[in-house]
């Protein structure tokens, strides 16, 4: 069979001309399995048949014209596990992974029509017994591939992996340690939707690889109904996470501790089958699994069907309809790489539910994704962060390298201790350095409101100095006696010397404060042209008594310096 390659071109090359990354359909693919022993028994009829290696002819059994449905490739039943994983091009999505892309590969069609089968193989036939070679499916032969694949690169690779199924739209951990419990499905700006709390596990081999699967597959949820002996009940998601060396000095530690680093990823999809209840005899708890699944899967196919339509596709698209919408949000709508393999049953019987197979893997190889390749978190800052980033990667390279070079022989710094210490050392570096970052930004928003107040100081100083200046002009025009600038009047907390108007020069010097009196007292407010008690003593001479706070004693006058008034005509 001939080995696919990815779809419309290189994917990888296209992308890392331009940030956007180009515009690529997700590629389909339409297997069609071997009538079963149960469907041959029962005298069904193929309603399905491929013409050439793109194109299925369905004919209706009860006549009537032929439908033909085109696919990026279309394998009858007589494909081998081996034909069909050449024919998926499913290296291809590897290499992609290896070189950053984040590639998805799902299987989805009717129950019974082969999707698990498709992807791991045939159900165990006991208790540990593994999938025969030649029945391995696509996950068992890409991970063989990727392990051979990751040994002949130059650089090392890191793979972990994460398995979890979607279970009456509970999302549950197959890798648990202890019995798996419901994970929230979360999302932040830097990794989209991802599951909280999911554990990932290194890879050590493929050995590890292999157990892993075996055990993910064991823990998921199954079923017996008339349409498939070993039904999958819930949706299975197992994600490989391919991480290589970044070239320094980009390499940065992940942000989030729970966040794998920025890597290539290869996500393989075992969607639950759609079935119609009447069809599977489904009751009880059989009923509530199949109603969670068709919910799910029509969420699916109707953020496809939003997707496809141009007027929308910048729009809002309801992935947060459903958990398994929203952990194929980037596959289906985002920057990944996406393979889908539609399962069909050969069966006339299952005719109408195929067709609708058919329906959704026509429109879903309309569906465009820009496929791209992560960025390092440095690239993503404006140049002055990159910069500030560098600097302080390089102080901390400075430090780890002083760190080496203590003596560790140097006593309480040997063996476990030694080990333990330096542990905490680089703890304690981490926090000063986050600390020292913190004062940084403490420092700088003392200093703006320090500015802030120095400016309003200028701006009082010098309405201080046009007070002063209105003040002087006002006495020096004031026609009195020679004794006139000892206005008592004009002192900061002199009171109005007449009782009756204590009141009202109280609240006009509250109002004065902005208009020529505050500090330096008002004459506005007593000045003796407003003031006609005051203005009459003023006139006749008369010195205001001590309750006015006039001058009783020489230190109570105002100073020396106060300048003399200008004589006037
Ligand atoms: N290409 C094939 N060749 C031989 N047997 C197959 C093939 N495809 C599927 N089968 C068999 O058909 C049965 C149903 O397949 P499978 O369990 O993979 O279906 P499914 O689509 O995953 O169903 P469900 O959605 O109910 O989980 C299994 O017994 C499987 O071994």
């Amino acid at each position: 069979m001939e080995e696919r390659g990815s779809p419309d071109g290189d994917p990888a090359r296209s992308l890392e001309q331009g940030p956007q990354g180009q515009e690529t359909p997700i590629q389909v693919v339409l297997r069609v399995r071997p009538m079963s022993t149960a469907e041959l028994r029962r005298g069904e009829q193929s309603a399905l048949h491929c013409s050439g290696t793109q194109t299925l002819q369905v004919s209706p059994p009860g006549g009537g014209p032929d439908v033909a449905f085109r696919f990026g490739a279309v394998l009858d039943g007589a494909r081998t596990q081996e034909d069909v994983f050449r024919a998926c091009g499913v290296r291809r999505l590897g290499e992609l992974a290896l070189r950053g892309f984040s590639c998805t590969v799902f299987t989805f069609g009717q129950t019974g029509s082969g999707k698990t089968y498709t992807l791991t193989g045939p159900p165990p036939q006991g208790e540990g017994a593994p999938v025969p070679p030649s029945l391995a499916g696509i996950m068992q032969r890409t991970f063989a591939w990727l392990l051979d694949r990751a040994q002949h690169l130059g650089a090392p690779v890191t793979l972990r992996a994460s398995y979890l199924e979607i279970y009456n739209e509970q999302v549950r951990d197959l890798l648990s340690v202890g019995s798996p419990r419901p994970l929230a499905v979360r999302w932040n700006k830097t990794r989209g939707f991802y599951v909280e709390q999911l554990r990932v596990v290194e890879i050590g081999g493929l050995e590890a690889l292999m157990e892993l699967l075996q055990m993910g597959l064991s823990r998921r949820r199954s079923s017996s109904h008339t349409l498939n002996q070993a039904s999958s009940r819930s949706h299975a998601l197992l994600t490989l996470y391919i991480s290589r060396p970044r070239p320094q000095p980009q390499q940065m530690p992940p942000l989030d501790p729970g966040e794998p680093p920025a890597s290539g990823k290869l996500c393989f999809v075992d969607l639950a089958g759609s079935e119609k209840v009447a069809a599977t005899g489904s009751r009880g708890e059989l009923m509530l699994e199949a109603n969670n699944i068709n919910r799910s899967l029509l969420a699916l196919g109707h953020c496809i069907s939003l997707l496809l339509d141009p007027q929308r596709k910048h729009n809002h698209i309801p992935f947060r309809d459903s958990k398994l919408t929203k952990l194929l949000a980037d596959s289906l709508g985002g920057h990944g790489v996406t393979l889908m393999v539609a399962c069909v049953s050969p069966s006339a019987r299952c005719l109408p539910e195929t067709l609708s197979t058919l329906r959704y893997a026509s429109r879903a190889q309309r569906v465009t994704t820009r496929p791209q390749a992560p960025k390092s978190p440095v690239a993503k800052q404006p140049p002055r962060l990159e910069n500030e980033m560098l600097q302080l990667q390089e102080e901390n390279c400075r430090l780890r390298f002083q760190l080496d070079q203590m003596d560790p022989k140097a006593p309480g710094l040997h063996g476990a201790r030694g080990a333990w210490a330096q542990r905490n050392l680089y703890g304690m570096l981490r926090e000063f350095m986050l600390e020292n970052e913190r004062l940084r930004k403490e420092m700088s928003q003392l200093q703006s409101s320090r500015d802030l107040a120095w400016g309003e100081q200028q701006v009082l100083a010098q309405q201080v100095q046009e007070l002063k200046g209105r003040l002087l002009s006002a006495c020096s025009i004031w026609p009195g006696p020679a004794a006139a600038p000892l206005c008592p009047y004009l002192t900061p907390a002199a009171p109005c010397h007449e009782p009756r108007h204590r009141g009202a020069d109280r609240s006009a010097s509250r109002d004065a404060d902005w208009e020529g009196g505050g500090p330096l007292g008002s004459p506005t407010a007593c000045g003796a042209p407003k003031h006609p008690t005051c203005a009459e003593r003023w006139s006749r001479g008369c010195k205001p008594g001590p309750e006015a706070g006039g001058p009783q004693t020489p230190d109570q006058q105002l100073p020396a310096t106060w300048p003399e008034p200008a004589t006037t005509q």
